[in-house]
């Protein structure tokens, strides 16, 4: 990608207010483009106002939490010599707890302005995944679409639609067919010059197609679904920022299995307002909305006013979210009790050295 000015890769003055003059002088603000195991790849301009790629080592920051490292999006600031300073301060941040048995937190995404939640027209679609992705999105105050794809391939799209406009009414929904570029001109308004999308959602929905249709090239990779189960290959392995040439800057997320949710408290209360506002009006206040006398949610239910599947959603969401909220806060118990005793231990060690 070609970059003239620091706008076409998203800077604004939310980050332009994070530096004083002093710092304007002798440092540069870059974005990280990609990461990698062992490096962060970032793009800005040197004091030249040239374009300059960059390739840090993810060593620097080897003693920081995982909030404390570069993720992809992010601002950093270096030095006239490359060197980096510091993460500028994040206007939004999608995370999850890591894939596999470990209780960690992994950062998907930074300074996002708008989530695509891409779906597709066949057995893939799932609202309570649409649900999912809608907290996370909410918990940043990150703005949502549903784009949904494959259009193309459906005899009947309305069944899709009415089932987000029914139980999400506000919600912006936009049917594409992902392989053929005009037919996502409705989606360039979210991708303004400077603006940043990301893409959420399963593997094989289209994220890499949407993204190659919208370049007008081919370099992401796409592979055929596998007709069977409608679920796609992995492809596209590593997350990657991509610039558009009208300006905006895309993100994809590949081959995301799931996403589970950690510290998503408010943003789950915010999707599901609705349930969140009738739960103040239920006769007891640690109502768990299942069999208590009184309850405004039940109550919404039998009258046919609120669905089921939807109160179902949001208790298996917020007991998700707790349990992986515990078994971090478990985690970093015992990281510091580990600390603490091999602290202690060097100190009688040397105690011991010093009395022989
Ligand atoms: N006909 C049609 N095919 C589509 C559409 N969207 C995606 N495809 C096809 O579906 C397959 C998978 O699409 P990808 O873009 O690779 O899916 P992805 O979401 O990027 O998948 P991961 O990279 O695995 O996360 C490709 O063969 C695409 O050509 C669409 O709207 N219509
Ligand atoms: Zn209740």
């Amino acid at each position: 990608m070609q970059i003239h000015n620091l706008v076409d890769l998203g800077w604004s003055h939310y980050f332009q207010s994070q530096l004083d003059l002093k710092s304007l002088e002798s440092q540069l603000p870059f974005r990280v483009v990609a990461v990698q195991r062992n490096l962060i790849e970032c793009v800005g301009l040197d004091s030249e106002n040239q374009q300059k790629n960059l390739q840090l080592s993810t060593y620097y920051w080897r003693d920081e939490p995982p909030e404390g490292r570069p993720a992809i999006g992010d601002w950093l600031l270096v030095d006239l010599d490359f060197q980096p300073l510091r993460i500028l301060e994040r206007k939004s941040l999608i995370k999850r707890r890591s894939a596999g048995r470990e209780s960690s937190v992994q950062l998907i995404a930074s300074n996002i302005d708008t989530v695509f939640i891409v779906t597709s027209c066949n057995d893939e679609f799932s609202i309570n995944r649409i649900e999912r992705y809608l907290s996370i999105a909410a918990e940043s105050n990150i703005h949502c679409v549903v784009v949904l794809t494959k259009i193309d391939l459906c005899s009947d799209t309305r069944p899709y639609f009415e089932a987000i406009s029914h139980d999400h009414p506000n919600l912006q929904v936009e049917m594409v067919n992902a392989t053929d570029a005009p037919s996502l001109c409705a989606l360039k308004k979210w991708i303004e010059p400077g603006q940043t999308v990301a893409l959420l959602g399963s593997s094989g929905v289209g994220k890499s197609t949407i993204i190659n249709s919208l370049k007008g090239n081919q370099d992401q990779t796409t592979a055929a679904v596998r007709e069977s189960d409608s679920k796609g290959r992995h492809t596209t392995t590593s997350r990657s920022l991509h610039c558009l040439p009208g300006g905006g800057l895309l993100l994809d997320n590949p081959g995301m299995r799931e996403l589970q949710m950690i510290d998503t408290e408010e943003g789950i209360k915010t999707a599901f307002s609705d349930i969140d506002s009738l739960a103040k009006k239920c006769r007891y206040k640690n109502c768990r909305h299942t069999t208590e006398p009184g309850c405004a949610v039940i109550e919404q239910i039998k009258a046919g006013r609120l669905e089921q599947r939807r109160l179902d959603n949001y208790h298996k969401l917020l007991s998700e979210q707790i349990r992986n909220n515990e078994s971090l806060a478990e985690r970093r118990y015992n990281d510091r009790a580990l600390g603490r005793f091999y602290k202690n231990a060097l100190k009688s060690s040397r105690r011991f050295k010093s009395r022989e």
